[in-house]
């Protein structure tokens, strides 16, 4: 079997073994920010969801100098919109004791970024002080990712919904249209990354759906391109995360400083 098939399917089992494992924390008391609202009004060309990620299976280690309260306040600084934080620890450095410290230094929304599997799961990302989750529907039933989403709503939580293929976003879309849709231009089977993917999905996002583009977004063309393809919103980890300075990183990005694009 190829590696990277066996990388997701690795995952998927972690997890079910760690929400058979998982003790509900005590709930934090931080207060709650509207991922939808940030997103939705945005003073730049496209909504940022700048993301809070150490490593990832696709480029191991990213940034050595990873402190995840430093950097999180070096993209408020950088007026990203909202945060996506890793909390998945085996295969990301991640750890839900970073989501939480986020929040209580930090004023911008928060995405819980993991592999959301379970009800028990979702609550947790309440209790851990998440303003958001990711439901992945590459990975979800969609009755079941369906369910999800509706307790999410009921702990006041929004959710990512997150696609790569067309076929995996008419399926969910049979049971249910998000309030936001995420094109991964990432093959989770893969890893590879093409934004053409987020042209490609386009046509097929609900016109009352917010649409972000995500991974794989590393320049300002790359911005204009998913901007002109429909996209209101961009989440990027790797691009950010591997530079020294993430409040800089964001100005390059946006090409806010002389020397960008
Ligand atoms: O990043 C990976 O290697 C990865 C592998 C398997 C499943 C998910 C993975 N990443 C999650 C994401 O999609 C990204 O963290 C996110 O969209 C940001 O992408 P990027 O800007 O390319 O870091």
């Amino acid at each position: 079997m190829k590696r990277w098939l066996i990388v997701l399917n690795k995952i998927i089992e972690t997890k079910k073994q760690e929400v058979a494992n998982l003790v509900l924390p005590d709930p934090v008391q931080v207060e709650k920010v509207s991922f939808l609202e940030a997103l939705a009004n945005s003073n730049r060309m496209l909504s940022l969801i700048a993301e809070v990620k150490k490593a990832s299976p696709s480029k191991g280690l990213i940034q050595r100098n990873f402190n995840p309260v430093t950097i999180a306040k070096a993209y408020e600084a950088g007026k990203a919109d909202a945060l996506s934080v890793l909390t998945d620890e085996q295969y990301f450095m991640g750890h839900r004791a970073y989501l939480t410290e986020i929040k209580q230094n930090v004023n911008l929304p928060v995405l819980r970024k993991d592999f959301i599997i379970d009800e028990l799961q979702v609550e947790e990302s309440a209790r851990i002080g998440a303003d958001a989750i990711l439901l992945i529907g590459e990975v979800l039933e969609p009755v079941h990712l369906k369910e999800l989403y509706e307790q999410a709503g009921e702990l006041g939580l929004d959710c990512l919904v997150e696609v790569h293929s067309a076929e995996t976003l008419e399926q969910i879309l049979r049971v249910l249209t998000p309030q936001i849709i995420g094109v991964n231009n990432r093959n989770l089977r893969t890893f590879e990354t093409s934004i053409t993917q987020t042209k490609d999905i386009a046509p097929l996002i609900p016109k009352d759906s917010l649409f972000v583009s995500e991974s794989g977004i590393y320049e300002y063309k790359d911005l204009t391109y998913v901007k002109e393809a429909g996209a209101k919103a961009v989440l990027v980890g790797e691009s950010l995360m591997k530079q020294d300075n993430q409040q800089a990183a964001i100005g390059n990005l946006f090409g806010e400083t002389s020397h960008a694009h």
